[in-house]
């Protein structure tokens, strides 16, 4: 049976080091500032803002929500954004995805300056993801979140063979560049790919981010595989649960996400860490 990697408990353990920060920048007067930006009603969305709402609360941070109609222009979205961008109060930014259709993602995300770009997607902070020229540079919180479940479950990924499964700009991309940088072997797959369960039989690491419940199968795993289920879907009677069969992989991997508990929790502990290392770099800028 493999490991469960406790996610809650290492967000929970990273979350100490946090409040120690933001205490030292307490004691400057700054307190940090996330606004979070959510248009329309994605259900993981919603989760992802009630949870952080919570965790921000109590960790005494500045957390603002924007609840918008998804009726908003991009125009008027992009303007908001604008106003935080401005306000000194407000060290990071964060837009929830998906938006509606009629707001291009990617006009929303160059928008954000990239020095408050609480998620990492502007295109100069994935730029530098890439070229690996990452000092004082926001990632993509949720497979950075992975990579910290990597480091304290001392998995080695140095010439690894890893399959990512997914490739959204929130999750399969920015993971596949972390790994990359961290010199595994990175194959990354998408629903066009052929013969998807005879390549994640190969990976020593698998990375899965569809959205389909409960989607990889025992069969579709190697022995002794490290699985992170990144998934938050709904099984048939309305239970939230991953993109792994649980169950199933849990008798064949060596290491496995639970969900809920698993990567959902260190994306909120790496947002509210990113939030203060904003509210940091900006404090050494400004002297
Ligand atoms: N735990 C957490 O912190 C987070 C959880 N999530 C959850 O993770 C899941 C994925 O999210 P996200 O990356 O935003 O999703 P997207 O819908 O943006 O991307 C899904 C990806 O999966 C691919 N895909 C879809 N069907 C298949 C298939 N049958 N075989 C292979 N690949 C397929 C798509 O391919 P193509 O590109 O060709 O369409 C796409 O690249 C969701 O359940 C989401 O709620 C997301 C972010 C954070
Ligand atoms: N710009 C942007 N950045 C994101 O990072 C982003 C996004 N948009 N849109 C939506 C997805 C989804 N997402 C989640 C993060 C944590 C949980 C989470 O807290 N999960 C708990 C759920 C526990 C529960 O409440 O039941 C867990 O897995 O244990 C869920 C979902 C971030 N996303
Ligand atoms: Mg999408």
């Amino acid at each position: 049976m493999a490991t469960i990697m406790d996610g809650k408990a290492l967000a929970a353990e990273i979350d100490k080091t946090t409040t120690v920060r933001i205490q030292r920048l307490a004691d400057q007067g700054i307190v940090p500032g996330l606004v979070v930006i959510l248009v329309g009603d994605d259900p993981a969305s919603k989760i992802y803002v009630r949870n952080k709402e919570r965790r921000a609360k109590k960790m005494k941070i500045n957390s603002i929500v924007r609840n918008l109609p998804d009726t908003i222009s991009e125009a008027d979205l992009i303007k908001i954004i604008q106003t935080y961008n401005e306000n000194p109060t407000i060290h990071a930014i964060l837009v929830q995805l998906p938006l509606p259709a009629h707001i291009n993602e990617f006009n929303v995300t160059n928008a954000i300056a990239p020095e408050k770009d609480a998620d990492g997607f502007h295109p100069t902070n994935i730029g530098k993801l890439v070229i690996n020229h990452t000092e004082k540079t926001p990632i993509a919180c949720t497979p950075q979140g992975i990579m910290s479940i990597f480091n304290a479950y001392h998995i080695d990924l140095d010439g690894k063979k890893a399959v990512v499964v997914g490739r959204s700009t929130i999750v399969g991309k920015p993971m596949a560049a972390l790994l990359v940088n961290a010199n595994a072997t990175v194959t990354v797959a998408h629903s066009h790919t052929h013969n998807l369960s005879q390549l994640t039989r190969e990976a020593d690491i698998l990375v899965v981010a569809v959205g389909i419940a409960k989607y990889i199968k025992e069969a579709d795993v190697k022995s002794d595989a490290v699985v992170i289920d990144v998934g938050m879907d709904r099984d048939v009677n309305g239970k939230l649960v991953g993109d792994v069969d649980f169950a199933e992989v849990e008798r064949k991997a060596s290491y496995i996400t639970p969900v809920p508990k698993g990567v959902g929790p260190m994306t909120i502990t790496t947002l509210i860490s990113q939030t203060v290392a904003l509210a940091e770099w900006s404090s050494e800028k400004n002297g």
